[in-house]
């Protein structure tokens, strides 16, 4: 093997054409290591070895690919603490979570090693005598998968997984913040009895080996995670050559807290969707709706709780929040939070960069309040750990806030009431909506995705999966 982490195409581990240096967030004199970067005609190698991987892995047998999938997840979670701190060291994250997203990459895995034996064609009666009719599933193909870095694992994961169980070859290329943990699942893949070519990944920058395989007309299909911007260009690419594509993308959360809410579910609910991950993950409620009747107390109490949080080095303990993924990010918070005042919102709590013993982009938990819906904070995505909160009359005028924004993945509601949660579950216009919970945290056994700007496609995870990484094929048989 080279000095940098090599590329892995057509089975074998492969120098690129440059490095990439990667550095840990919380300290960027602790080099994570060094990555090779792939040249354009390695995106080329990759896809011609994933046809060839395609072209055999489609006719493995069900125990091969179950056991495929089963040692994968099985690996990923026996090292779940050495992997999460990898993954924490390249992201930021804390250990905690680093460990968490590992132990449900796993889980990803396991549940997919399943859905390999759930064979669910159909044999239906033709409506001519004397024929039959089936309808079967049958791999897509060539998948190119291209994923963010905020969940440098969980999200590659839940696109590889059911790709391989449904018998399709993959072109890996996740976000060139974090190839430590992409690398290792590759490791850990390459290890399988997979032939050769079906899985491959590809390490780059998203403007040219991103770009070119979103452009490639020999691929079946691509499924993407990532900004808006971006997840807008990989429609457009894919839509020239008329090659399937799903997208998942930014969002604007919001949270009610209703005139009846437990203040404390609250705030816990609240911390938990817009801080937790240093507010960067596409679920967080960055938007706080509050109803007049419980503002002050709600704001209060969540401010206190801000006072107790601890900003610090993703890996030592008693840690809530770890930095920013990169100086850039850091920077877009902190102008922000400079926009946010400009528009006249009024800073409540935090606002600021944080020294620490160690040189990384750590800022406060940052709250504003005396916000409207109309300021360009609660419009755009931030990806950063700050909330405002918007002040409303009543549940009606909620509603109308929480959907008024181009963006629809995830909403909450904090309630006692029934007849409330039930209003919210039908009138919320996002993929996803929770009663009493926070807006980011879901479950790998169902489908996750959005509407409006969030989600573009096919829906991910849990069975619905299926359908994005297999094709239908019907067929007639007169005996
Ligand atoms: N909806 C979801 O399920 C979900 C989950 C996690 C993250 N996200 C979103 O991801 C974003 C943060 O991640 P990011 O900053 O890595 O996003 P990004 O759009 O900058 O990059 C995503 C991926 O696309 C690649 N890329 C960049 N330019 C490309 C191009 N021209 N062609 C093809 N690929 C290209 C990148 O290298 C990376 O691998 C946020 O908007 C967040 O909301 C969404």
């Amino acid at each position: 093997m080279a000095a940098a982490h090599p590329l892995y195409i057509a089975g074998d581990w492969v120098e690129g054409a440059s490095t990439l240096t990667n550095r840990n967030p919380s300290d960027i004199a602790d080099v994570v290591g060094d990555y090779a970067q792939a040249s354009l005609a390695q995106v080329n190698d990759a896809i011609a070895a994933a046809r060839n991987g395609a072209n055999a892995w489609r006719h493995s047998g069900l125990e091969q690919r179950y056991g495929v999938l089963m040692a994968i997840g099985d690996e990923l979670i026996a090292r779940k603490d050495e992997l999460g701190r990898l993954l924490s060291r390249e992201e930021g994250k804390t250990l905690a979570e680093g460990i968490g997203e590992v132990h449900r990459s796993g889980q990803f895995f396991h549940y997919y090693a399943a859905e390999v034996l759930r064979q669910i064609d159909e044999r239906v009666d033709s409506v001519r005598p004397g024929v039959e009719v089936e309808t079967r599933r049958e791999p897509v193909g060539v998948v190119g998968i291209i994923s963010p870095w905020n969940f440098p694992m969980a999200t590659a994961v839940w696109k590889i997984a059911p790709a391989l169980a449904f018998g399709n070859a993959v072109i890996f290329k996740p976000a060139n913040l974090v190839p430590a943990s992409a690398w290792a699942l590759t490791e850990i893949i390459s290890r399988q009895d997979l032939p050769a070519g079906t899985f491959n990944l590809i390490l780059g920058s998203g403007s040219q080996i991103g770009d070119a395989l979103t452009h490639s007309p020999d691929i079946d299909a691509v499924s993407f995670t990532g900004s808006l911007e971006v997840g807008r260009r990989v429609a457009s690419a894919t839509a020239g050559n008329l090659v399937k594509c799903q997208l998942e993308m930014g969002s604007k959360n919001a949270l009610i807290v209703a005139d009846d809410a437990d203040l404390d579910v609250a705030v816990e609910a609240a911390f938990a969707g817009a801080y937790s991950g240093t507010g960067q993950k596409c679920t967080a409620s960055s938007r706080l709706i509050v109803t007049q009747a419980v503002h002050d107390r709600f704001v209060e109490k969540l401010i206190a709780k801000l006072e107790t949080i601890k900003v610090g080095h993703a890996l030592e303990e008693g840690v809530h929040l770890g930095p920013a993924v990169d100086a850039r990010q850091l920077e877009s918070n902190l102008a922000w939070v400079e926009r946010a005042q400009a528009d006249g919102a009024t800073l409540a709590y935090g606002g600021g960069r944080l020294e620490r013993d160690t040189e990384g982009y750590f800022m406060a938990p940052t709250l504003f309040v005396d916000t409207t819906n109309a300021m360009a904070i609660n419009r755009e995505e931030v990806f950063g750990p700050i909330a405002c909160v918007i002040k409303v009359r009543d549940f009606d005028e909620a509603i109308a806030t929480l959907n008024d924004t181009n963006f629809g993945l995830t909403a909450g509601i904090v309630t006692e009431s029934l007849k409330l949660a039930s209003d919210f579950k039908a009138r919320a216009e996002t993929g996803c909506v929770m009663v009493n919970l926070a807006t980011a945290g879901t479950d790998y056994h169902v489908p996750f995705g959005g509407r409006k700007d969030s989600s573009f496609g096919p829906r991910e995870q849990g069975r619905y999966a299926r359908e994005f990484y297999t094709v239908v094929k019907t067929c007639y048989v007169k005996a």
